[in-house]
């Protein structure tokens, strides 16, 4: 049964300690929500006693260790939830600062099922860890959902500070993410082209990880490459006792933990996981209300650039025999019909000539991404916008299925 709405007012609610405000505020609506009293935190980010904080399409909890009271306007759903695993998500977090202060940076996976809160348990320990001095990287090896950048991508990013409350992973300029397109939902799109972005993502974070380790958060289950290539030492699983016992039993090496899910996760249905991912997009041309950007529109000629994908030459791996996976050599990069580019989200890559195409380009870093606004097949050229303003750096592109519109 969902829960109760809150009539458009303003209205208090106090909290014992342990106890999470949990909402629900869908995109039409908004709410502001202050910290009147005590001391609170958003996925372990603390609210200042001064601050108002706007959330529009998020579900969120507020949990208190002490006790609090919160003061709410506007319209949403909400209750209080006064079960809550933040205690069992701490001592998670003070095992894993045991092992830095150690000298052991621990390369922590977050494993479950679709909307068990791996999102949200990774944002509570990086938080915790940055609050206590601790810069740990965080790994997106979910391209559905967009994080720090847009979706369709794969990355790393150094956490020097805590994630945003309002604007989350993707207002936390000026750390820069390591980003790889992808240009799929899931990594059983292209297993192929998923390995070799891990295994490239893998070496860029091993020249820069240290004692404070990495936080990496996935898509679904199927990790066994990263698993190996991202040298993981500690496998929390949430939500899901039957994955934790086939986890355990397949890495008998690793530290494996189990989890519960919160009882506040939302299941979250494709519309709003759409809307969630037109904003980060937008997020991405232009800024965040507190740290607005701009972008700028610029015009290339068909000639002056060259846009591909990967095409995995093989037949689906659902329809291969049993234990046959793709390989990469299968891989082909092919172009990408000019036609087809309106309103596409476009990597562009540090490959500029063609003879690095095959070898270098599937691999190949994004350095930042354009979205194109209008192909002009008369006149041969696309209008695209990007922030950061005059020609394009590098003429290769990497397509992937993500489309943006502004107006959206
Ligand atoms: N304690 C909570 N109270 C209210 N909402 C919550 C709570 N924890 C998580 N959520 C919300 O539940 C939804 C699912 O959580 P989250 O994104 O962390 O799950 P996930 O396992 O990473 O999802 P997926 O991998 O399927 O994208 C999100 O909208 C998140 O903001």
């Amino acid at each position: 049964m969902a829960p109760p709405i809150l009539a458009s007012v303003t209205k208090e609610w106090t909290l014992v300690a342990g106890e999470e405000f949990r909402f629900e505020v869908d995109f039409k609506n908004k709410i502001e929500l202050r910290l009147k009293n005590g001391h609170a935190e958003y996925f372990g980010a603390e609210l200042g006693p001064l601050a108002t904080y706007a959330f529009t399409g998020e579900n969120g909890a507020v949990f208190s260790w002490q006790g609090c009271t919160l003061e709410i306007t506007g319209e949403c759903q909400a209750y209080v939830g006064t079960e809550t695993p933040m205690g069992s998500y701490i001592n998670t977090h003070m095992a894993l600062q045991q092992q830095r202060v150690s000298g052991v940076g621990p390369r922590v996976m977050i494993v479950g099922p679709n909307d068990s809160g791996k999102t949200s348990l990774a944002r509570v320990l990086i938080n915790y860890a940055v609050r206590q001095g601790v810069r740990p990287i965080f790994v997106s090896l979910d391209p559905l959902n967009a994080s720090v950048t847009v979706p369709g991508t794969l990355s790393a990013t150094p956490m020097t500070k805590v994630v945003g409350i309002e604007a989350g992973f993707m207002g936390n300029a000026p750390m820069t993410p390591l980003v790889w397109q992808f240009g799929h939902d899931t990594p059983s799109d292209n297993p192929a082209l998923f390995k070799l972005l891990v295994d490239r993502l893998a070496a860029a974070v091993d020249r820069r990880a240290d004692a404070s380790g990495l936080i990496i958060d996935t898509r679904g289950t199927d990790m066994d490459h990263a698993i190996q290539k991202l040298r993981i030492t500690t496998l929390l699983v949430i939500g899901d006792e039957r994955m934790y016992h086939a986890v355990l039993q397949k890495y008998p090496e690793l530290q494996v933990v189990k989890l519960s899910r919160s009882g506040g996760t939302v299941s979250r249905d494709p519309v709003f996981r759409q809307q969630a991912n037109a904003r980060a997009i937008r997020q991405y041309f232009y800024g965040t209300t507190g740290e607005p950007a701009m972008s700028f529109s610029t015009v290339a000629g068909f000639q002056d650039t060259k846009v591909v994908m990967a095409e995995s030459g093989v037949a689906p791996s659902s329809t291969l025999p049993v234990g046959e996976e793709p390989r990469l050599e299968d891989t082909r990069v092919v172009a990408v019909d000019n036609e087809t580019l309106t309103h596409a989200i476009l990597a562009i890559t540090n490959v500029d000539s063609d003879k690095d195409l095959d070898e270098g380009v599937l691999g190949a870093q994004a350095v930042g991404f354009v979205n194109v606004t209008r192909v002009d097949t008369e006149k041969e050229r696309f209008t695209m916008i990007s922030p950061v303003p005059g020609r394009l750096p590098k003429r290769v592109l990497l397509y992937g299925n993500v489309k943006w519109m502004e107006t959206l």
